[in-house]
Order: structure tokens, then C-alpha cells, then sequence
């Protein structure tokens, strides 16, 4: 396992999770430095998801620590995580009929008691985030109305409108279409370098102005194009993190995802050829 190459404002030591038996992560010891993109990636079911909730205290932890700039998780204060993270689930869905910026409004729960109004800076904070996933046009309309694409941007926009200085978002362009795909990573991105300080400071990591983005993928030409580093799990450890120029090349992706990879000149990697004997695209065994 490579050491992390910078311990930042989220990172986990050592961390093991277990669930009925079944070990989930085995060991995981990386970070994600603020004022970068950091790719979560591997294999369906190396661990990506457990380790992003990990991150958010969802998923308990046996041993390890997380760490929040210098502090253990476990001892920030709730009302404190809920500003500071903004998690975009993996396929997460809304089955009432809110409005799509009643969506994005949820974002503000944390600043507020229950049924609070919303004062002007979570309005303007609304409009941004509407704004900045393309949904103004939609805002009226009830999201259990939208098509895939346009509920996953509005539920980005819940995200965006918290302006919570960690996001970690579950594959947040898995349903998009491709120039809804680049908007995003390019929104993504640049929340992580202009982002901004909002997160009042007074617990975070290194304080360089923008925010922590961790983003699990499975497009690995986007993790090469807008990621600055990556941690690549797989089987519930981390198989190597760092820079994403030395993490995104065939010696390490190869064994891992089990296919040769093509790694074009605009950036695209694609599959090309399984490599467990069988021919990309013939049912296993066939001759
Ligand atoms: N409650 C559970 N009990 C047993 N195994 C579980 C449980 N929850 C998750 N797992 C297993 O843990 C492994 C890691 O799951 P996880 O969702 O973190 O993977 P992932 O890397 O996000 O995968 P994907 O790319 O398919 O979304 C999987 O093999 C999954 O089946």
C-alpha cells in the first residue's frame, strides 16, 4: 500500500470495517487534501462507498481513526459535520413531489432550526446552486417529475446549496449525459479550487481557500481529466493513492480492474479487452 502522500483536511488511518462477518475495508490509511479533487476509485465492490460513509460516520468503524483536519471525527459535534459535509448518495431518489428548489433548499437545513424561513443568504445560496446545475428553468416543477439526469442535478444542487466545505459525492454524474457530465466535474472542480471558505475554520485541515472534493468514479477518463489525486481501492484496501498522473496509468489500474485499458491522447481511457482469457464482449467461455 503506498503511503498517502498528504495527509489533509479528511483522511483515514488505518481503518478497518467489518459488517456480519464480512470484512468491508481492511487497513485503509489515505486522505483528501482541501483545495483538491480527490477520485475514489476500483472495482464494483472494492470498498467506495463503505469508505465515503466511513468518512460521513455513517458506517461504524472497528478500528482506525478518521480525522477531520487534526481532530478525531468522533469528536465533532453533529451540528458541526452536518454544515462542514455535504454527501450525495450513490442513486439516491426523492419519492415526494417537492419542488426542485425545495430540494435544493434542504442544503440549508443545517444553518436553521426546524421550519425556519430561509433568510436572504440561503436564498441567494439557492439560486446559485440552481443556477450552477443548469435547473432554473425547472425550479417550479416537482423533481418526482424530472428525468434521471435532472433529479441527479437536483440533488447535486441540495449539495451545492449547503456550502458545506467537504463534499463527497457517491458517482454524481452516473446518470448524466455527457455535456451534463463535464459541467459537473467542471463545477466539481471548481468548487475544490475557487471554492471558498465557508466552512468557518475553526476545525478544518490545511486552510488554502477551497473546499475537499472526494468523488467516486467510474469513468476513469474523467478521474484523469479533473481529478488531482486518487485513491484506488481494491478488495477494501487501497491498491495506491497519490498524484492522479501516477495513479491513472496501466501498471496500476490493469491488474486491478482486470481489463487493458486504452489511454487515448484527449484524456479517454476505455476498456478494451478483458483480461481473464475472455474477449471484451463475448459471454464467458465462448470460443
Ligand atoms: N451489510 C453488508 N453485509 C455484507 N456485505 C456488505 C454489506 N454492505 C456492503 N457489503 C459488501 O461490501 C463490499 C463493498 O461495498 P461498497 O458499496 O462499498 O462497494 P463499492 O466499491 O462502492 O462498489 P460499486 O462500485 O459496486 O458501487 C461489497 O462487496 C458489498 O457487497
Amino acid at each position: 500500500m503506498n503511503a498517502p502522500h498528504a495527509m489533509g483536511a479528511l483522511a483515514a488511518r488505518d481503518i478497518i470495517v467489518s459488517v456480519d462477518g464480512t470484512r468491508l475495508l481492511d487497513g485503509v490509511t489515505c486522505a483528501a487534501a482541501r483545495g483538491r479533487v480527490t477520485g475514489l476509485i476500483g472495482p464494483n465492490g472494492a470498498g467506495k462507498s463503505t469508505l465515503l460513509r466511513s468518512f460521513l460516520r455513517l458506517q461504524a468503524v472497528d478500528s482506525g481513526q478518521i480525522l477531520f483536519g487534526d481532530r478525531d471525527i468522533t469528536t465533532v459535534p453533529p451540528h458541526r459535520l452536518g454544515r462542514d459535509f455535504a454527501y450525495l448518495a450513490q442513486g439516491q431518489t426523492i419519492h415526494w413531489p417537492l419542488s426542485v428548489e425545495a430540494v435544493a433548499a434542504l442544503g440549508r437545513d443545517a444553518y436553521h432550526t426546524p421550519f425556519a424561513r430561509m433568510d436572504d443568504e440561503d436564498q441567494a445560496a439557492v439560486a446559485h446552486a440552481l443556477s450552477a446545475t443548469g435547473l432554473e428553468a425547472l425550479k417550479a416543477r416537482p423533481v418526482t417529475s424530472l428525468s434521471g439526469g435532472e433529479k441527479a442535478r437536483a440533488l447535486l444542487a441540495r449539495v451545492l446549496a449547503s456550502e458545506a466545505g467537504v463534499i463527497l459525492a457517491d458517482e454524481p454524474v452516473a446518470a448524466l449525459d455527457p455535456y451534463h457530465q463535464l459541467a459537473i466535474m467542471e463545477l466539481l472542480h471548481g468548487l475544490a479550487h475557487d471554492g471558498g471558505d465557508n466552512d468557518g475554520g475553526d476545525n478544518d485541515g490545511e486552510n488554502n481557500g477551497g473546499r475537499s472534493v472526494v468523488i467516486v468514479l467510474h469513468d476513469l477518463g474523467l478521474a484523469r481529466r479533473f481529478c488531482d489525486d486518487v485513491i484506488l481501492l481494491h478488495r477494501g484496501t487501497v491498491a495506491a493513492s497519490g498524484p492522479a498522473q501516477d495513479i491513472i496509468t496501466p501498471e496500476h489500474l490493469e491488474p486491478v480492474y482486470r481489463v487493458r485499458l486504452d489511454f487515448a491522447a484527449s484524456g479517454a481511457v476505455q476498456p478494451v479487452a478483458r483480461l481473464d482469457g475472455t474477449p471484451d464482449g463475448q459471454p464467458d467461455g465462448a470460443p
